[in-house]
């Protein structure tokens, strides 16, 4: 018998990461893993904590702890263009909100920091930054604009426009001001453990890319199965599956770097090395 642990690997709870799920049921893997499911906050604080060997975090937390844990190549949550799931909402137009106040839904990390890059940098207005619950409603009760992710957000984009409300998507925006893919989310790996169980993360590794492969397949069919629990109809849900990019690739790490330097830049996180990140060697 076998005294080796199941390594312990986080899920997001949110739609977005429904194709990894379908994907490593369908391949068998989940039988390999210790899933936990929860909020990717929640899974950076369980990653740092020691409580996860592998879990997707926000990029921003992965970039503040980066001594600390190593990248999964090939799968991350982002998007070349649209995303439909990071959005800020607002009643006026974003260029009007100079001395306003902008809500940070407090499940973000990475969205909210590139929502405050967006209205500072390139817009060039001022506003004061209150984090709040994720309810779209609610926030904007006491603000001008409510930045949002996951299926909050992904819902706000379909029914906030039926109430005279705009939805500006932040993979839309960040395409357009630097050319670049966003990448949100990253699979990261404590170091330690890497460098411990080298074998098991590359296992972990190949069950992704594998279960990214067998769902890019059956992408209308995990739409179909999972839009019977879900607020969203098959073919949306289709769309959104489609509008994520999953991949990290050199493209993607160049957009990830990218966002890096900026964040670098305001102080939010420590500069990234010239030849980071330090990616797993599978
Ligand atoms: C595309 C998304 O990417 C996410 C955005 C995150 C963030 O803003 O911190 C964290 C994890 C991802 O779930 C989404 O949540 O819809």
């Amino acid at each position: 018998m076998s005294d080796l642990r199941r390594p312990r690997v986080g899920h997001i709870e949110f739609l977005n990461c429904m194709p990894i799920y379908w994907g490593l049921m369908r391949s068998g893997a989940l039988i390999d893993v210790e899933l936990t499911r929860d909020t990717p906050v929640a899974l950076n604080d369980a990653l740092v904590a020691g409580e996860l060997d592998i879990a997707p975090i926000s990029l921003v937390e992965y970039l503040r702890h980066a001594d600390d844990l190593v990248l999964l190549p090939d799968v991350a949550v982002g998007s070349d263009g649209p995303v439909l799931s990071v959005n800020i909402v607002h009643p006026r137009p974003l260029s009007d909100m100079d001395g306003g106040r902008v809500a940070l839904g407090s499940s973000s990390r990475t969205g909210v920091l590139l929502a405050q890059m967006l209205i500072s940098e390139r817009l060039g207005v001022d506003v004061e930054y209150v984090r709040t619950e994720p309810d779209v409603p609610r926030m904007l009760r006491n603000a001008d604009a409510a930045v949002v992710i996951g299926d909050v957000a992904l819902r706000a984009k379909y029914e906030a426009p039926k109430q005279g409300l705009t939805v500006t998507d932040l993979g839309t925006a960040w395409r357009d001001w630097t050319g670049l893919p966003m990448v949100f989310a990253v699979w990261a790996v404590r170091r330690e453990y890497a460098e411990r169980h080298p074998g098991v993360v590359k296992d972990v590794h190949q069950a992704f890319t594998r279960s990214l492969a067998l769902c890019r397949d059956e992408l209308d069919e995990a739409a179909a199965a999972a839009s019977r629990w879900e607020p969203f109809d098959a073919a949306t849900l289709a769309g959104y599956f489609r509008a994520l990019d999953f991949s990290l690739g050199e493209r993607q790490l160049t957009g990830l770097r990218a966002f890096a330097a900026k964040a670098a830049e305001r102080g939010e996180v420590p500069p990234l090395p010239a030849d980071g990140p330090l990616l797993f060697q599978p």
